[in-house]
């Protein structure tokens, strides 16, 4: 006996044709009313029970969607895989420690652009964000945009500056920027994107003078000077920007991992809250966060957010729904793959 996702499976690929015909090119809020009703309840039960035994997961999913919308839209163009005719966005510096494509797949009923916007939206949920309403009816891309994702995802170490002026060029003020930036609250990163504030910034063989000192201490604990640092320069990702090996499978320096919420002490519990009270005490992991108080448009909204949740996720929820709806592919500019790393043939697209 057919499950109720695999009913739901099976009939959405017969009828995506037939809603298409019968509506404009449009995201709605009942996209999938007659091919896959359950869709936002599949999702939902998905990441709950992926986040139940994977807790990681979450921030994981909610940076793929930034990776994916930044770059030529929410397109899940950055799931394809490389073929003869593409290079692959996964293999862009920014992309190389992307995780939690495989969960995409897993839950595939609809087109790859929808599940990503429809997962990131549980995992903000999961992770004790707020829960924010989204539209679907995305369309996946007929192919990657490697140099794009080189160019458009920010360094960790890019300056303010450039990093304002990349969100401004995709529509997004300071205030959004700052916003979206709340994401850091959870999840984690590698000492390679930020190590060079430990132990040589901007070249000056000394830290980061921005770092709490004993924050600082905290840190070379955990991230010990073992070799040479490469110091990366502080601009945009262009090839140059610290990046992963592909493979997770050397055991040098740039396996240390920490919480992008390591030591909270002073902080907060709460998503959002508890990034913008740790920027105010200098404890921002990554050079690109803790800028935000350097700036006087910027350092508002660090300390409004700090000191009120509610604005927070009420502006948090605006930026995600914006974000969701950056530069979408609707009707025929797009296709729904089978499988979200392969372009469909042009026979079954
Ligand atoms: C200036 C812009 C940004 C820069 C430079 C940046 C950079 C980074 C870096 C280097 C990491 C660590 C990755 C690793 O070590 O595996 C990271 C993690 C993360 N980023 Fe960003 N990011 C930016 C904006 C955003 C935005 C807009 C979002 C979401 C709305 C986001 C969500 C996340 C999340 C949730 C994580 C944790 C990922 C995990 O635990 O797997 N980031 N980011």
């Amino acid at each position: 006996m057919k499950s109720t996702v695999e009913e739901d499976v099976s009939s959405f690929y017969v009828s995506i044709a037939e809603e298409d015909d019968d509506r404009s090119y449009s995201l709605s809020s009942d996209y999938y009313r007659q091919s896959c009703p359950s869709v936002e309840r599949i999702v939902r039960k998905m990441i709950r029970d992926v986040h139940h035994s994977r807790p990681s997961i979450a921030p994981s999913l909610i940076r793929l969607l930034f990776h994916d919308c930044f770059v030529e839209g929410c397109d899940a163009s950055v799931l394809l895989d490389s073929d003869g005719s593409m290079i692959s966005e996964k293999e862009a510096p920014p992309n190389l420690s992307l995780k939690g494509l495989d969960v995409i797949d897993d839950i595939l009923i609809v087109s790859c652009a929808d599940i990503i916007v429809l997962a990131a939206r549980e995992s903000v949920k999961v992770a004790g964000g707020p829960r924010y309403v989204v539209e679907t009816g995305r369309k996946d891309s007929l192919g990657a945009f490697k140099e794009a994702a080189e160019r458009w995802l920010p360094s960790p170490n890019a300056n303010l500056s450039d990093i304002l002026h990349v969100f401004a060029s995709k529509g997004f003020n300071e205030q959004e920027t700052v916003s979206l930036l709340g994401a850091h609250s959870i999840g984690i990163t590698h000492c390679i994107f930020f190590e060079n504030r430990l132990y040589n910034f901007s070249g000056t063989g000394k830290p980061d003078p921005e770092l709490n000192p004993e924050f600082l201490e905290e840190l070379k604990a955990v991230c010990p000077f073992s070799a040479p640092s490469s110091s990366p320069s502080p601009h945009m990702c262009s090839g140059s920007a610290p990046s992963l090996p592909a493979s997770g499978n050397s055991k040098n320096k740039t396996d240390g991992v920490i919480d992008l919420s390591f030591n909270n002490e002073g902080g907060d519990a709460h998503f959002g809250t508890r990034y913008y009270r740790r920027l105010r005490l200098g404890k921002g992991v990554m050079f690109a966060d803790q800028q935000l108080t350097t700036n006087t448009k910027t350092e508002l909204w660090v300390r409004r957010y700090s000191e009120n949740p509610a604005l927070f996720r009420a502006d948090f929820e605006d930026a995600m729904i914006k974000l969701s709806n950056h530069g979408v592919l609707t009707g025929h500019l797009g296709q729904v793959r089978k499988s979200c790393s392969k372009v469909l043939p042009p026979d079954e697209d």
